[in-house]
């Protein structure tokens, strides 16, 4: 899958001599509202100047096969054929948007993703799940599709939001817990903010590369990098279902991560003072969501849609230690709500 993964000021460069080889009949370059303003005029000069602009508006709520249609809309009517490329420079809405329009249109094209969040930085442009949300659910429509090349420039990072930049701070800290304790070991003494986002994004995107390239498509250790979806998915999920409450995706994925290493230490699994560091660490960071007790029984059923099920049961991952993840550990949804109440019940 996406080998060809460029981090810092060469990237661009490298993207532009791919889009000039004879091989590329057209270049779109698809946008949110944000990125359109915000990204673009960096990207600008490593274009070519017949590009054409594809704009979706920004946010989760616009990850949807209605905005696909916009994609496939103007690439029909501009004629795009199957040599056409379709470059996504956003985050990982755009890129997740963009990979699955691209690798539907005409049985799909090539198309290249250009990250502007940490987030999308450091997780959603690289291992090729593409994908959109559908009926309420996270991600429920999708394939898996490698792009034909990942070019991260930190720099767009300038213009982003220091929410964006916790969130995209919550996929980091899953890759330590999965699979790198020294890492968070370090970081957690550190604190979350840096001057030297670069190596934090080579560093995880080279975690997230090793674990893909083991398996591609996520029938086993894939799963590791799923830790703190099954609840975090539910309650993102569930959120988007309440105007004004709306949780960024690390953000559910953070409080997630609390919620599935309390499971860990119910399993025996994760020591009581491990839980401790990692919630200590994820609360000097991140605020706590904003739920009640009574919302927890329908939030744990979105559960019921995750991706990693088989049947009726519910696989999560869990930590086996920090630094240690385990896939394939069946919960239910009392356990999840329960976890749930847990973090409710936890002073940030
Ligand atoms: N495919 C994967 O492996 C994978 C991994 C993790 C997350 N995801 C998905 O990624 C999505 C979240 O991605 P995200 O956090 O990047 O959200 P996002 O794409 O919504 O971007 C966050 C906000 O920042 C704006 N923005 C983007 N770049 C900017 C910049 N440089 N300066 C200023 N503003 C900028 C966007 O317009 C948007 O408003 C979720 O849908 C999640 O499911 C996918
Ligand atoms: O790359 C993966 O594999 C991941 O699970 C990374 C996650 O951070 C990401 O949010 C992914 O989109 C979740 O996928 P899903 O299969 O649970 O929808
Ligand atoms: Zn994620």
């Amino acid at each position: 899958m996406d080998n060809s993964v460029i981090i810092g000021p060469e990237a661009l460069p490298a993207l532009a001599e791919l889009l000039q080889r004879p091989a590329v009949s057209r270049v779109f370059v698809l946008v949110d509202g944000n990125t359109a303003r915000q990204c673009l005029p960096l990207l600008l000069p490593h274009l070519p100047a017949d590009y054409k602009l594809i704009e979706i508006p920004a946010g989760e709520e616009y990850k949807t096969l209605a905005s696909c249609d916009t994609v496939w809309g103007e690439l029909t009517a501009q004629h795009a054929d199957r040599h056409a490329v379709l470059v996504n420079l956003g985050g990982g809405v755009v890129t997740d948007l963009g990979g699955f329009a691209a690798a539907l249109y005409k049985r799909g094209i090539r198309f290249v993703q250009v990250p502007t969040t940490l987030l999308a930085q450091v997780d959603a442009s690289v291992g090729g799940k593409t994908g959109v949300d559908f009926q309420g659910y996270k991600n429920q429509l999708g394939v898996f599709q490698a792009p034909a090349g990942v070019f991260i420039a930190p720099k767009f990072l300038e213009t982003l939001d220091p929410r964006q930049l916790k969130s995209g701070y919550a996929e980091v800290v899953k890759h330590w817990l999965i699979a790198d304790a020294d890492a968070f070991n370090t970081n957690r003494r550190l604190g979350w903010l840096t001057d030297d986002w670069t190596s934090i994004i080579r560093e995880s995107v080279a975690l997230k590369q090793r674990i893909v390239a083991s398996d591609p498509l996520e029938a086993g250790p894939r799963k590791l990098l799923n830790f703190g979806h099954t609840v975090g998915h539910a309650l993102e999920s569930y959120l988007l279902t309440q105007p004004g409450r709306e949780a960024l995706h690390g953000e559910a994925v953070a409080a997630g991560m609390v919620c599935e290493s309390w499971l860990s230490v119910q399993r025996g699994l994760l020591s009581a003072e491990e839980l401790d560091k990692i919630e200590t660490f994820i609360f000097s960071v991140f605020d706590k969501l904003d739920f009640v007790t009574l919302e927890t029984n329908a939030i744990a059923e979105f559960a019921l849609q995750d991706k990693k099920n088989a049947g009726a049961t519910i696989n999560c991952t869990l930590l086996e230690g920090i630094g240690h993840g385990v896939y394939d550990q069946p919960v239910t949804v009392a356990e999840i709500a329960e976890s749930l109440r847990y973090y409710h019940r936890l002073q940030a």
